[in-house]
């Protein structure tokens, strides 16, 4: 009998957190189905999952698990974070890409202990591992990490920019954009990505997301963390550009479904920062769905005087509230800048801040009643997952466009995007957890219920799982 190889996939995140994330559970879960995994991270964010979210215990029981790692080639002392995008689009051009290169060609990774690579899944920001697999003869499926209804506007910035809706100026942003097929009645400029507020078109985010968008179609297969019935239309759409497309999600609630038939406990961590879980004690102590968590996801950033005006407006709440604050929330520092004591005082009584938190079991924790966010969309299918409505304040690449949908098109939480008013903070606080709570509710938990039929057997995300680790045994 023809004894068929194992597969052996090298999976490679763009380097930061909310792509890290999935990629790690990805690569969990097919560790779970007996496939060799190599994990290809920069050295930098290798070092913080060592330091930070023991991925050596989690993996050590996966003999086919393993990770490799790559200079990133940015000075040690560099913060890596968005504050920088241009720096890290640069070292992703200039670097990682020549380096991922001579690590495959010509060997594959192939090692004494382990076949060589026979599949790259990859970032989808980063299409130049397409031209790689090509030079080495195996398949490459991408990973565009973010929703299908971001990934679906991206397609047609050159569309947008031929029918003058690109760039536009400050007084436009209310401005109906008509050149993304099925956002006509609801999209403005103001919701479109941020790349593309732009204001010369030559700018290196909106190049990186136009070009990755259009080289991306030459992969062998898509990957999206969304659901069938969530995102529908869309995916049906997308399916004309990309028509091996496999929907995952929501990734996490997956992984969690599988962990627990192979009776491993439900959450994992994948944190580049240490956790915080005394908060998890504070939760315990209050009353059922009286909490709003607030947490902007790893790189979102405001300034002292925003910071100010969420804090009043969560106090003014009169809520309780949970709050993620990272050390590099405010990066530019004002040198007199107090916080005045009566915050002080209001948080003492009934919040709780913390640097970083475990935001899964968070949102899953009886007390806690809704999430005001910044539309990342790990958040936010986060939040989905745990019946959770949302405020949303979004500012970074797709956030702006999530947080449009989850107003106008799901009905499962406000979005207060391009305002920062203590009293717009507080009124929303006040319609998601009292007000106009009862619509919010009945939509997230209706969508709740349709993302765990997607993760549970039978289901559309999980079925597409196993059809993707057939697939790629069949590449192999
Ligand atoms: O205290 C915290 C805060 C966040 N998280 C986790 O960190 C992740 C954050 O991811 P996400 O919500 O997607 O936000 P970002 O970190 O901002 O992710 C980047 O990557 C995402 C995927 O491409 C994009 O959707 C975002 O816009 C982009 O900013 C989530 O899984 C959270 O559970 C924690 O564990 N603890
Ligand atoms: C690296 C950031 C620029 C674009 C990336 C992205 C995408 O897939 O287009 C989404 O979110 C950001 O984290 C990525």
């Amino acid at each position: 009998m023809e004894h068929k190889p194992i597969p052996h996939v090298l999976i490679f995140p763009f380097p930061a957190q909310g792509h890290i994330n999935s990629m790690l559970k990805l690569a969990e879960l097919l560790c779970l189905s007996g496939l060799h995994v190599t994990f290809l991270n920069t050295e930098f964010i290798h070092l913080r999952l060592h330091r930070f979210a023991d991925v050596e215990t989690r993996f050590g029981i996966f003999p086919g698990f393993r990770f490799e790692t790559i200079s990133d080639g940015l000075p040690a002392d560099h913060s890596r974070s968005f504050n920088s995008i241009s720096d890290l689009i640069h070292s992703v051009k200039t670097f990682i890409e020549p380096t991922f290169r001579k690590l495959l060609i010509p060997d594959r990774l192939k090692s004494e202990d382990r076949p060589p690579v026979t599949c790259i899944i990859a970032d989808g920001v980063l299409s130049f591992t397409i031209d790689v697999a090509e030079a080495i003869e195996v398949p490459c499926i991408l990973w565009r990490t973010p929703s299908a209804c971001y990934f679906w506007s991206t397609f047609f910035i050159s569309e947008m920019i031929a029918a003058g809706e690109l760039p536009f100026n400050d007084d436009e942003m209310d401005k109906a954009i008509t050149s993304v097929p099925g956002m006509e009645n609801f999209l403005r400029s103001r919701d479109l990505p941020s790349f593309c507020r732009a204001k010369e078109l030559n700018d290196p985010g909106l190049q990186l997301i136009l070009t990755e968008t259009i080289n991306s179609t030459r992969a062998t297969a898509h990957i999206l963390n969304t659901f069938e019935d969530l995102e529908g239309p869309i995916l049906s759409q997308l399916r004309a550009y990309i028509p091996k497309l496999y929907t995952l999600g929501p990734l996490h609630a997956l992984l969690n479904s599988r962990r627990k038939i192979a009776s491993q406990p439900p959450t994992s961590s994948n944190s580049l920062l240490e956790i915080d879980r005394s908060c998890m004690t504070w939760l315990d102590q209050q009353p059922s769905k009286s909490v709003v968590y607030f947490s902007f996801g790893s790189v979102v950033f405001m300034s002292h005087a925003q910071m100010i005006e969420f804090w009043y407006g969560l106090v003014n709440s009169g809520k309780r509230f949970l709050w993620v604050l990272r050390p590099d929330s405010i990066p530019v520092k004002t040198s007199d800048f107090q916080v005045p004591e009566e915050l002080k005082l209001a948080t003492k009584e009934r919040g709780y801040i913390v640097d970083w938190s475990p935001q899964e079991e968070v949102l899953v924790h009886p007390a806690v009643g809704g999430f005001f966010t910044h539309s990342g969309w790990n958040s936010t299918l986060e939040s989905m997952v745990a019946g959770l409505p949302m405020v949303c304040w979004p500012q970074f690449a797709d956030q702006p466009i999530n947080s449009r949908y989850v107003s106008e098109v799901w009905k499962i939480g406000f979005d207060m995007k391009d305002t920062c008013d203590r009293s717009i903070v507080a009124k929303l606080i006040r319609d998601m957890m009292d007000d106009k709570r009862e619509e919010l509710v009945v939509s997230v938990n209706r969508i709740a219920e349709q993302a765990s039929k997607c993760v549970s057997e039978g289901g559309t995300s999980n079925r597409n799982l196993d059809l993707l680790i057939e697939d790629i045994k069949a590449m192999s």
